[in-house]
């Protein structure tokens, strides 16, 4: 396996020269576009790794998934639908358009920064500490990782220049769809943007999903069944933004991407993959990265549909 691991970043190198390094938090530009790197941990437990598995970069959108499922065990399923829709935006994942011309003004899913500062909202803690320890927590265990943390200069980066983010939260107060402190919750959004990982941890999160929240180690429940089903729905639906369908039909595999150049991709019942590649398109995925799960899941034979 990890020999076609290799064969596979190889041929897909050369798509490290398109696109661009995500530029509008500054700190991300630091990253070298050449890095591409790959992991895979199957349900048997065997870890595969090739390239630069263990760079480090932070999660940024892909712990939204993390996030939603906490905040569906910690609600009442139809609070938090109540709050942010189940319904592709065919938008940017930053755009705010639809806050205002949505008949209710609702997020459209919870994989848009929109909807995901209503389900960061929804974490539940007496306090803003209390909250941040939860989520570390949680996304510690999921990814059996005790030593995830947060990149304070990401998340610096992040609260200066996030103002998009921060209209977006006022707006979504105004009508409702969050309460309390706006400051509050955005740092826990940016927080949560900038824990640091590498592709093992997306991999050891990504198998997790795919055995419907068992630790395929140790046989621990960390997530309900129905809500890691929610969550890889909205994956396929929605995890790469506006270009899901088109990477759903030539991939074929629950994925969520993040503007750090992580993808974490979920096969139900068989794999967790994290790949890393800096360079986006204009939507904000990794070129590599995409083209990279293509020809796994054609090599392999992943694709659930
Ligand atoms: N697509 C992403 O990864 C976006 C996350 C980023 N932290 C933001 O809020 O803009």
């Amino acid at each position: 396996m990890e020999k076609i691991l290799e064969e596979v970043l190889n041929s897909n190198r050369k798509y490290t020269n398109y696109g661009q390094v995500a530029g509008y938090i500054p700190e991300l530009k630091k990253a070298k576009r050449d890095d591409l790197g790959i992991c895979v941990i199957d349900k048997d437990n065997n870890i595969y790794k090739a390239g630069n598995w263990d760079t480090k970069f932070t999660i940024q959108s892909v712990s939204k998934i993390v996030v939603l499922a906490m905040a569906l065990m910690d609600n009442d399923w139809q609070y938090v639908f109540s709050k942010v829709g189940k319904e592709p935006s065919g938008d940017p994942f930053n755009s705010i358009m639809k806050l205002e011309t949505n008949d209710t003004k609702k997020p459209s899913n919870p994989m848009i920064n929109a909807g995901a500062i209503v389900t960061t909202s929804l974490i539940k803690g007496a306090s803003l500490e209390e909250k941040e320890e939860r989520m570390l927590k949680f996304f510690r265990k999921l990814a059996k990782n005790d030593n995830l943390g947060i990149n304070y200069d990401v998340y610096k980066s992040e609260k200066m220049t996030g103002d998009r983010n921060r209209a977006m939260a006022y707006l979504l107060r105004n009508d409702g769809f969050i309460q309390g402190d706006v400051e509050e919750l955005l740092d826990l959004y940016f927080k949560q943007c900038s824990i640091e990982v590498d592709t093992l941890d997306l991999a050891r999160i990504g198998v997790n999903l795919a055995s419907y929240g068992v630790d395929i180690e140790t046989g621990e429940r960390i997530i309900d069944e129905k809500v890691s089903r929610i969550v890889k729905t909205f994956m396929v639906t929605c995890g790469m933004y506006d270009a899901s369908g088109e990477f759903a039909i030539k991939v074929g595999i629950p994925a969520k991407s993040g503007v750090g150049g992580g993808i974490l991709a979920s096969v139900p019942n068989t794999m967790g993959i994290g790949v890393y590649g800096p360079a986006l398109d204009k939507k904000g995925n990794s070129i590599a990265g995409i083209k990279i799960l293509e020809e796994l899941s054609q090599k392999l034979e992943l694709n659930i549909f």
